[in-house]
C-alpha cells in the first residue's frame, strides 16, 4: 500500500494507504438517518448505542491461537512445522513494520519463518532468484513478497514466479483464475478479503441469500471479496469509480465490504440501516492531537454510520489484524497440503 496524501472532508489533509484508488471526489453530504434497526448478533454486540463492532484484533488473536494449537499437534505426529518465506525489497518503514508483525506471528504460532530483506537497487533477476530459490525448498510452504514493489521491478513478473502451491497470498493469476470459477478450488485465498469474510462468520452473520455490495474493484482486496461472497451464496453488485450511483446501489445491501481507498467515502446515508459493514481501508489523517500526528481512519465514516449499521469494523482493529491471521492459515493450509500428498 502506497503512503500519500489526498484532500478529505473536514480535513486539509490526509495520507492514504491504499493499493486501490477511487477516482472521484468524496461525498459531502450528511443526512440524519431515523428508521434505526440493530438487527445484528455480531461479537461485542452493543446494540443501545447502535452497530455492533466487530472487534478483529480479538477474531484474529482467537484464530492465531487455534493455528498455533494445530501446529503444535502436526509438529508431534509429523516431526515438522510449516514454514513461510517473507522477501521485503527495500526501506519503506509501513513495509518493514508489516513484515515484522508476520514473522512474529510465525513465531508465536509455531511456524519457522524465512526472511531475505534485498536493497531498494536489486533487479528484478535477483528478485526473481530469490524467489525461485524458495520455490525448490521443500521446508518452505508459503512464500511472500511484500508489496508494493519499487518502481523499476515488475510487480506482476514477480508474483506470477511464485509456485502456486506456495503462493499464500493467493495473488497468482491461476489462484486467481481458480477462485473466480464455480466447481474449482484454488490454493489459496488472497489474505485480506478472506479476513472480511471469516470476520461476517465468526460474528455470526448470514451471507448466503444476502445483498452484499463490493465497494472497489482491485485484484487483490475488490474482485476476491465479490467472488468469496458470490461462493457463499451472496447476490453481489461491485461498486466502482464509475458507478453513477454509488449510494443509492449501496443503501440495497445487506453486507458492504468497503475497499476504494478514499479515507471516509463512504457515508452514514449510503447504509441501509442494520447492514453489515466491513471496512478495509487504512487511511491515516493528519491529526495534531495525536503523538504520531495522525489518526488512522477507513474508506467509510465511522462516526455517520455506526448509529446506523448493525454491525461495523472498527479501523484500526477491523481487518488489518485478519490480514495477517489469515496468512498464518493459509500457511497452515499449503504445510498440511504437503504433510498429507
Ligand atoms: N504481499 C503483500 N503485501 C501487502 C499486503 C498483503 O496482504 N500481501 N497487504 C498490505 C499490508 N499488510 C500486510 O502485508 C497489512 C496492512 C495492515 C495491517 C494492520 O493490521 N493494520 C492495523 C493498523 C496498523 C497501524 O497502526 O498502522 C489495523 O488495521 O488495525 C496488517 C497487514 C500491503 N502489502
Amino acid at each position: 500500500m502506497h503512503l500519500r496524501r489526498v484532500s478529505r472532508h473536514n480535513a486539509s489533509s490526509s495520507y492514504v494507504y491504499s493499493a486501490q484508488i477511487w477516482s472521484e471526489s468524496a461525498h459531502r453530504e450528511r443526512k440524519q438517518h431515523k428508521n434505526r434497526r440493530f438487527s445484528c448478533n455480531a461479537t461485542g454486540a452493543n446494540s443501545d448505542e447502535g452497530a455492533a463492532i466487530i472487534d478483529g484484533k480479538a477474531i484474529a488473536q482467537t484464530v492465531r491461537e487455534e493455528i498455533g494449537v494445530e501446529v503444535a499437534s502436526l509438529k508431534a505426529s509429523t516431526g515438522k512445522v510449516p514454514g513461510l518465506a517473507v522477501v521485503l525489497v527495500g526501506g519503506r518503514k509501513d513495509s518493514e513494520t508489516y513484515v515484522r508483525s508476520k514473522k512474529k506471528g510465525c513465531e508465536e504460532a509455531g511456524i519457522q519463518s524465512f526472511g531475505t530483506d534485498l536493497p531498494e537497487d536489486v533487479t528484478e533477476e535477483e528478485l526473481l532468484k530469490v524467489v525461485a530459490d524458495y520455490n525448490a525448498d521443500p521446508s518452505v510452504h508459503g512464500i511472500l513478497v511484500q508489496l508494493p514493489l519499487p518502481d523499476h521491478i515488475n510487480e506482476e513478473n514477480v508474483l506470477n514466479a511464485i509456485s502456486i502451491e506456495k503462493d499464500v497470498d493467493g495473488f497468482h493469476p491461476l489462484n486467481m483464475g481458480l477462485l473466480a470459477q464455480r466447481g474449482r478450488e484454488p490454493f489459496f485465498v488472497p489474505c485480506t478479503p478472506k479476513g472480511c469474510v471469516e470476520l461476517l462468520e465468526r460474528s455470526g452473520i448470514e451471507i448466503s441469500g444476502k445483498t452484499a455490495v463490493v465497494i472497489g474493484r482491485s485484484n487483490i482486496v475488490g474482485m476476491p471479496a465479490n467472488l468469496l461472497l458470490q461462493r457463499r451464496d451472496a447476490t453481489v453488485t461491485v461498486v466502482h469509480s464509475r458507478t453513477p450511483n454509488a449510494k443509492e446501489v449501496t443503501q440495497q445491501a445487506d453486507i458492504v465490504i468497503v475497499a476504494c481507498g478514499r479515507a471516509e467515502m463512504v457515508r452514514g446515508d449510503w447504509i441501509k440501516p442494520g447492514a453489515a459493514v466491513i471496512d478495509v481501508g487504512i487511511n491515516a489523517v493528519d491529526d495534531a492531537t495525536k503523538k504520531r500526528g495522525y489518526r488512522l481512519v477507513g474508506d467509510a465514516c465511522f462516526d455517520e454510520i455506526k448509529p446506523i449499521a448493525g454491525a461495523i469494523t472498527p479501523v484500526p482493529g477491523g481487518v488489518g489484524p485478519m490480514t495477517i491471521a489469515m496468512l498464518l492459515q493459509n500457511t497452515l493450509e499449503g504445510f498440511k497440503r504437503t504433510v498429507s500428498a
